[in-house]
This record gives C-alpha cells, structure tokens and sequence, in this order.
C-alpha cells in the first residue's frame, strides 16, 4: 500500500518549500547529511513521501527535498504522457506510519491520507486519481487509471507465484521432515531408550564420592535387530567424476565434513571441489573426500569413513566425523559399527549413518590423526585379539581426563564401551563414553607397560578381582568373540607361529588395490518409451536393435539397460527398504521376479536373448558396477583364449609372474577307460513347451523332486532347486536339468549350468593362497558362478597323477557316496528313533538301494541332517589331500557297512576331476571358512550318476571386487603328516586347512 501514498504527496508539491534555515534533524531517515547543511520546513507532501506523520516544524534538508522534488516532478510527467505512475522507486519504509490524525482539520493533505488508509479499495483510489489529477492536468485519467490497475494486478500475480513458490518449497521440507520422523522412529520397535536415574552409589573409595548421591541420567540401548543392515561385500569405491556430491573435509581431521560437489578432477586422486554451503573452492585429495550415499555393503573393520557423531555428553553432534571402523555390526553391539574418531573418542554407529571415504591407504594408521595414530597402529596389528577392562557398573577405575589421571566411576557399559563419570579435583562431573581398551583406562594402560605376554590374568586371580569388585583386563578375540584360538597339542611349534598369523587384521593380506567403477551407459541407447495403455506383444520389444557381439564384454546384468530397459531404485512406502523396479521398453513398470517373467514371455524374450536371470531385484546390486584394478605388474587379457562368453583376465599386483602354464578347456577331458556314456537312453527329457514354467508337468524338474524326497529336507519357501534360473539351497541329491533331448526351448527355466558364463571373472595373485578368482561385477544371491572342468581319471590314474604331479586340483565325483551317506545316516537316525519310541517297526533298518524317483518314509526333521554329515565326516580317515577337494566329499568307507551303489556299475571306483593341466576358471577357486559360493551336482548331458557336473552358485550377493571362495571341508589332522595352514582371513576361520 505504499504505493497508494506516494500519489497523494504530489498534492502539496508546488507549495512546499519555507526557506527558514535551521540546525535540525532532516526528516528523511535515511538522511545522509551532515549538520551545518540548509534545512528547510517539510511539508505535509514531502512528510508523506518521507512516511514521517506530519508536525508544524518538522525540517528537510536541501537534499532530500531535492530528491522528493524530482519525484514529483517525475510523477507529474508519468501521467503527462500517459504511463504508469506506480512503476517508480520510493524510498524505504522505516517505520509505521500514522496517517490519520483525529485532531487535525480536514485539509487536502488529511483528505488525501484518509484515502490512503491501509484497506484502501480500488473504487477509492479510480476516485481519488479522477477528482484531484483532473484539476491538475485537465487529461482523461482513465488510461492512467488502467495503467495502474494492470500495474497492481502484475504486482499481484508476481506476489502470488511467489507465495506458490514459497508454499512448494514448504511442503517438500515438511515432507523431507517426515521422512526424517519415520526414519528415526522406524526403530521404534527395535531400540528403546530409557532414561534411567542411579542414585546408589556403592563405593569402595569413599573419601571423595561418598557425598557424591547426585542423579546421573544415563542412556541404556536395548538390543536393535540388524535393521537396514546390508549383506557383507568389498567396499564400493568408485571413481570421482565432475558433479559428483560428495563430503569434504573444510578445514582439519578433527572438525566436521561438509558436503561439496566435484567440480573438476585434477589428477587421479586430486580433486577441485567446492563446498555447498558457503562456495568455498578446495583442492583435495581423494583421501578427505567422503561418498555422499551410504554403502550398499557392510563396511569391513578397518575402513576409513566418516560417521555422525552423537553423545549427550560431549559438544559434537550429528556432524559426520572422520574415523575408522573398529569393531563389525554383531549381535554383540546391537549391529553397530564401533568407529575410532580421529578426534580422540570411540562410538558406536549405525549403518545409515556412516560413509565410506574415497579412497584409504593400504596401511590403517597411515591415515588417521596423530592423536590416535599409535594407538589405531597398536590395535589393528592385534585385531581381532583385543586386551580390554571387564568392569561391573559402579566400579572404581582410574582413568585419563585432560592429561590427568583421575578417579572416574563406572555407569554404564555397552558391547565394548564403558561409561565413566569422573570426578577431578574441583569435583566437577565429566560423563564420558570410553572404549574398553583405551590406553586412557589405567589398567590398559599399566598393562601396556609390561610385558605383553602377560595380559591374561589367571583365573585364580580374576576371582580374586570379582570378590573385590576390581575391574580386571582381559584377552578378547572379536573374531570368535568367546573363543580365543589357543595352539593345538598336536601342532608343531611353527605351526602355532602360523596359528598366530591368521589372527593378523585380514586387510594386511589383501592385495586389493583396485576401483569399482560405475560404468556410462552409451547416451544413444534406446530407452523406454513413454507409457501408453496397451497390451504387451513382442511388439514391445521389436523395436530394439539387439547386438549380440556388443554383449561379451558386458555384464550380464547390464545388458537389459544396454537394451531398452531402465533399472531404478525407489523407496517403498513405509520407508523400511529400497526396491528396485524395471521400466520395461514399452514403458511398463515391473516390480519382481515374476512379473518380469511374465512380460519377457509375453514379449517372445525379445527374440530369445533376455532371460529372466539377466535381471535383478535387489537394491544394493548394482549392474553397472565394475572392478579395477589401478595398479599391477603384469596382465593378461583372457586366460580363456575366447573360449568362454566373458574374458577372463588375470592380473597380478604383487610381481612380473604370470600364472603357470593351463590348457583352458570348457568341456570335461575324459581319460583312457574312463566310461562316460552319453547315449541318449541315459537321459530322460520333457516335451514341455512352456518353458518347463509348470514343474508338475516337466519329467525333467520331477526327477529332481522326486529324488530329494529320500532326504527329508526342509527347502526355504518350499523351493527346490532353480528359481527363475537361481538356486539359493544346495539340492543334496542332485539337479536334473533339461537337455538337448528335450522339446522344450533353451530358455527354458530348467537350464542354468549348461548356459555360457554370465559374470565376469578375473584371476589374481593372493599373497599366500596362490592364484585365487574375483569377481569384477556384481553377483547376486543364487547366481550360477561356473563349473568346475577338468580331466577326469579313474581313482588309481589319479592318483599315480596325483603323486606325481600333485593333487591340489583334485576333485572327486562323488554324488553317490553323498546321497548314499546322508540317506543311510537318516535311516540310521530313524532306527535310533524307532528303538527309542519302542516301535517295532522294521521300514527303516531295511537294506535299500539309493534310486532315483523312489521315495523312502520320512520321520526326521531335517535338523539331523548336520549331524548325519558329522556322523560321517567322524569317519574320515583319509590318508591323503586329494579327495577332501568337494565339499560333498564324504567318500568313507560306509561300504563297510552298507554296500556302495557303485557294485552295479562295470568300475567300482570313483572317478576323479583333475584340473592340474586341463581345467577352466574353476579350478582358481580358494578355500574359505567363511564362504561366498557353494557346489552344486548337475546333471546334464548325462543321468550316469558318477557322471554329475559340479557347478557354483553365489552363496550370498558378492560384491564387485570379492575373491569367489568356497569351503573344501577338509577335515583337519586327517592326513597324517601333513599340514595346510589356511589363509583365508576370515573371522570364521578354523586356522588350518587340512
Ligand atoms: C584348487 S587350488 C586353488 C588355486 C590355487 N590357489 C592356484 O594358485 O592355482 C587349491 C590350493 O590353493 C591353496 N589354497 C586354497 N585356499 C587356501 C587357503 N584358504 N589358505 C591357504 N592356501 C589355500 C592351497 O595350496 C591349495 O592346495
């Protein structure tokens, strides 16, 4: 309404001006004149331009009533010729401005207030402007008029968008807040917080806490699940680019990280970034620089992050910190990550809240802040042995505040913290969350001053510390939390020394100097097009130009956004989890396994290519990742020579050598006299034509069922075998796939082993295990990895091989022992049932031949499966290496009992895979006690059941980056005089291999 005031101090322009000079104050608030300048009384016109209340003697300087005169002047020429009036500038408002004076006459200039009231209506003012502008300029006002009113109306029309604006803006931060709300109470269930007053203080120290009764307000965290807890992978550290949104260190290691963007990389590991918040430009190395999403896999001990840090007692909160991770989620810790901030304090952190550094020197210490450097250095050169102070609540320790050793009490522990509240010598309070084996807790400390050796208090005297009440060190090992691994009898005194050297932080092993990289897509892929209603056809699908020689070198799971297909990840509603949803290229939205099924089936699999294993549902697969190794010795491109679908390079990081000599071979050398028949009248086959969708009616996924039914196995969801081409449970008695005698199509759901490599393997050197195999993409959950291929030999051939070449290649084909083991053992298990239960019964202790499609009665849960393997396994008496290869080895002598089936054969033995000289990809495959693939039986172009492939699936999603391992179950201390120290590194690790 300003506006509207300015029209009435035109009024009083032409008789303004008093030229008494006086030394006053200018009205004009804004004045910038000095004293001893002429000042000249102010009119009611120029009080009013001013937005001063009008008052007999109120001055003006010479300036400012030039300004308002020119005003004016300019005002009158705007309605001269016609243009808006309101289109000017006036000066600021300083203060509310009075305009009606009940006191005063009713002048022109009162007449004119009073129409400038703030609720002045447009009516009002076309008056006002007609009655007083008329005299003036004797000119129509009527276009002066609509020249005002459009004017206001834009006015308003720009004040509307604005408020629009405004109230967007709003709304998203009021839905941005929810989403915070729902995050921080979809814990709800899980974790609590109780507040918790302890008023008791027992003391065993009573000359300075006694008095001390105040109520200490602690925080206790009740056990969380591993909500939003990721599966377990290698750390995604993919390069930086341009625009990236990243966190930045702004000004030292000890205070917060902000988020910045990449604005340019300089070189390799040298970044320009500028900071969000202020514009601040930087050049950093990518070691403070920080990803600005939370991994989609757990971080390993030892990594270099930034995490919130949150504590009620200490200043810092909610900023991201840097630190390293010390402790892994477990139920322990109630799945929280412990992290050592640089800034010299400890805490737990959950996953959401933690982000993974660019890049992390290989050595741990190297990187982190002087204040915790040694300290970091001493505990990862132990981990996962840690020395840390068992305490009670309300116990007396001494400990370090400010540089000074004082008193503190305990309150509270949790998992490896402990709350101290210390008292110094002015009894002021410090409450304190402190790791359980912090150099600034006495006892460690005191301990660190002796000798090492001694850590472990015998038991005697910790029961002499419990009887005190004294908080006593212990040996803890975070890997077999209870277990602390001790040399066994038997072992020799250098084996003990490697016993040792398993414990070793297992990133000192690793060779892993590599990126994941998230590969570009081509911009003139074609994309989905925008979605109309209509029914899907192999139209759908027609339009993309599929070329297949462009896919060998794509990952599998890529190809789909190669061709036609959009993946996207999206929060689902409750905010409780990412789910991934297809854009299909007609346009359609997908959400699972099946409805893709059904649309590829629909859409003929555009011309047979895509099958339903090409896509994937799980957010933290990422398709286009892809591992790099940045620095190496040697490399080469495709240890396959173009035999497999995918290149297999290897590549080694450690020296010039390459891999030794290996016939690459993807199809099983069979040996003289070994009798592998492929005739047809060994394989039964379906007519399905539906894909073998219908399990009930393909013969070939019957015999599969039928056969498991011997072994009273309890299947996950009820699913045995191949789901949409995954397999996620080991079928014990073997999968039937379809095969070339089928009718059905090759993209039939029932073949998976028999299809090319789909992921893209890559051969390295390890440090001590020898050529092992990674992955360099993404593998998800259930994935066929490849086959194990060799020569197979007659049992006697290989071992005459064997001796003289060595075995370490050895695999054993030994399904039948492995069914015949586990079924007899049940029976064994159901005899014992049936004696126990006084049944009379005599089913199970009959003599019966393993058979495929016969089914035997069932009575044991399938719990006691376990324990009939370890029934056997106890049996092992293995004089060599060489059979223990095959995690379904058990090939004991139950014969001696039980006859084998073999008898029915024309050769008894077993027969055995030797990769030695002849093999594939498999045969690169390491030990670990902690697995990430397990082996499968196959059968494909055979039902001779000596004749199975053995085939690996991904156990768990296994990150791009991660050595494929599986578990040879080995039994150790079974051949005699011989010893395999086992180097996987795992925190299961059972610390020899054979
Ligand atoms: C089938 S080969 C695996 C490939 C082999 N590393 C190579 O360089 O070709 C089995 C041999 O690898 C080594 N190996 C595998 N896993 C190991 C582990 N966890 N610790 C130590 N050695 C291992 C042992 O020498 C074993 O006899």
């Amino acid at each position: 309404m300003v506006i509207h005031k300015q029209c009435s101090m035109v009024f009083n322009i032409f008789h303004f001006v008093n030229n008494n000079i006086m030394a006053q104050k200018c009205i004009n608030y804004q004045c910038k004149s000095k004293f001893g300048k002429k000042f000249l009384s102010a009119q009611q016109s120029v009080c009013n331009y001013y937005h001063v209340p009008f008052k007999p003697y109120q001055k003006v300087c010479s300036i400012c009533l030039e300004i308002c005169i020119k005003h004016f002047n300019r005002l009158g020429k705007q309605m001269k010729s016609q243009e808006c009036i309101f289109n000017n500038e006036f000066p600021a408002r300083h203060i509310y401005i009075e305009l009606s004076d009940s006191d005063d006459e009713e002048t022109e200039d009162n007449i004119a207030t009073s129409i400038l009231s703030e609720d002045i209506h447009e009516n009002d003012l076309s008056n006002y402007i007609k009655t007083v502008w008329y005299d003036f300029i004797k000119n129509p006002v009527d276009l002066q008029l609509q020249n005002c009113k459009n004017f206001i109306n834009s006015e308003k029309h720009n004040i509307n968008e604005t408020n629009n604006q405004i109230n967007s803006l709003i709304k998203q931060i009021s839905i941005d807040l929810s989403k915070l709300h729902c995050n921080l109470y979809k814990f709800n269930n899980c974790r609590q917080f109780h507040y918790e007053k302890e008023v008791n203080i027992i003391d065993n120290n009573p000359d300075k806490i006694d008095t001390d009764n105040d109520a200490v307000v602690v925080i206790k965290n009740k056990t969380i699940k591993p909500l939003n807890l990721p599966p377990k992978g290698q750390p995604r550290r993919c390069s930086l680019r341009s625009g990236d949104k990243v966190y930045a260190m702004k000004y030292s290691m000890c205070r917060p990280w902000f988020e910045a963007t990449v604005e340019s990389p300089i070189s390799k590991t040298y970044f320009n970034i500028s900071f969000n918040d202020d514009g601040n430009k930087k050049i950093l190395n990518n070691k403070n620089l920080a990803y600005i999403n939370t991994s989609n896999t757990q971080y390993p001990i030892g990594s270099r992050v930034i995490a919130k840090f949150q504590d009620m007692n200490i200043k810092l909160t909610d900023n991201f910190y840097v630190g390293v991770i010390a402790e892994k989620p477990k139920y322990l810790n109630n799945f929280r990550y412990m992290i050592f901030f640089d800034v010299g304090y400890t805490q737990y952190v959950c996953h959401e809240d933690i982000r993974l550094l660019c890049y992390q020197s290989k050595i741990i210490s190297d990187d982190v802040h002087e204040n915790v450097k040694e300290f970091v250095k001493a505990y990862f050169n132990k981990y996962p042995e840690r020395i840390m102070v068992n305490f009670n609540k309300k116990q007396l320790v001494r400990a370090e505040l400010n540089s000074k050793w004082s008193l503190a009490k305990v309150v509270n522990t949790d998992a490896s913290l402990v709350q101290l509240k210390f008292f110094n010598q002015e009894n002021e309070v410090h409450i304190e969350w402190l790791y359980r084996g912090s150099n600034r807790l006495g006892p460690i400390y005191n301990q660190l001053n002796k000798n090492i050796h001694d850590v472990q208090p015998t038991t005697s005297m910790v029961n002499v510390y419990k009887k005190l009440n004294r908080p006593y060190i212990k040996l803890e090992n975070a890997a077999k939390e209870k277990k602390i691994i001790k040399p066994n009898k038997h072992k020799s005194k250098k084996n003990v020394i490697e016993i040792i050297s398993i414990n070793e932080f297992s990133s000192k092993k690793q060779t892993n100097s590599g990126v994941i990289e998230t590969i570009n897509l081509p911009p003139d892929r074609p994309k989905p097009l925008p979605y109309k209603a209509h029914q899907c056809s192999h139209l759908c699908m027609l339009w993309i130009q599929y070329d297949y020689s462009k896919t060998k070198t794509m990952n599998t799971l890529s190809i789909p956004l190669h061709f036609g297909f959009e993946r996207t990840i999206i929060q689902d509603e409750n905010l409780k989890s990412s789910k991934v949803v297809y854009k299909t290229p007609c346009g359609r939205i997908i959400k699972n396994e099946k409805e893709m099924y059904n649309y590829l089936k629909t859409v003929e699999y555009g011309k047979n290519i895509m099958t339903i294993d090409f896509f994937n549902f799980d957010y933290f697969v990422n398709p286009l990742a892809l591992y790099k190794e940045t620095e190496y010795f040697n490399y080469i491109d495709d240890i396959s020579f173009e035999m497999e679908s995918k290149q297999i390079s290897a590549v080694n990081c450690l020296n010039h050598t390459s891999p030794p000599p290996l016939k690459y071979i993807t199809e099983r050398e069979i040996k003289p006299g070994v009798n592998l028949n492929l005739d047809t009248k060994f394989l039964c086959s379906c007519d399905c034509t539906d894909n073998c969708e219908n399990k009930t009616k393909c013969s070939c996924w019957q015999l599969t069922y039928e056969c498991q039914k011997k072994i009273p196995i309890n299947y996950k969801d009820n699913i045995i075998g191949y789901n949409y081409k995954r397999l996620y449970e080991t079928v014990y008695t073997g999968i039937y796939e379809c095969n070339a005698y089928c009718k059905c199509k090759k993209t039939c759901l029932n073949r998976v082993v028999q299809e090319p490599l789909s992921s893209t393997l890559q051969i390295f050197l390890t440090e001590k295990k020898g050529w092992g195999v990674r992955t360099l993409v993404d593998i998800p959950k259930g994935s066929f990895v490849c086959t194990y291929i060799g020569a197979v030999y007659k049992e006697k051939e290989a071992e005459i091989h064997g001796m003289k070449y060595g075995d370490e290649y050895q695999a054993e084909l030994d399904y039948i022992e492995i069914v015949q083991g586990i079924k007899e053992g049940y029976e064994t298990d159901a005899d014992q049932l049936d004696i126990e239960s006084d049944s009379k019964s005599s089913s199970s202790s009959e003599e019966e031949e393993f058979n495929p499609g016969q089914v035997i009665k069932s009575k044991i849960p399938i719990e006691s499966k376990m324990s009939l393997r370890q029934n056997i396994q106890n049996t092992n008496k293995k004089t060599d290496g060489k059979h223990q290869l095959s995690k379904l080895n058990i090939k004991q002598k139950i014969g001696n009992q039980k006859e084998s089936l073999r008898k029915y054969f024309d050769y008894s033995g077993t027969y055995i895979l030797d990769a030695k000289f002849s093999g594939n990809v498999g045969r690169y495959f390491n030990h670990s006690c902690d697995p990430n693939i397990f082996v499968q039986n196959v059968f494909v172009d055979s039902h001779d059941l000596r004749f199975p492939w053995v085939a690996y699936f991904a156990l768990t999603y296994i990150a791009a980056g991660t050595e494929l391992t599986w578990n040879y179950s080995y039994t150790v201390g079974s051949v005699e005089n011989k010893v395999l120290v086992c180097y996987c590194g795992s925190e299961k690790c059972s610390g020899r291999l054979i």
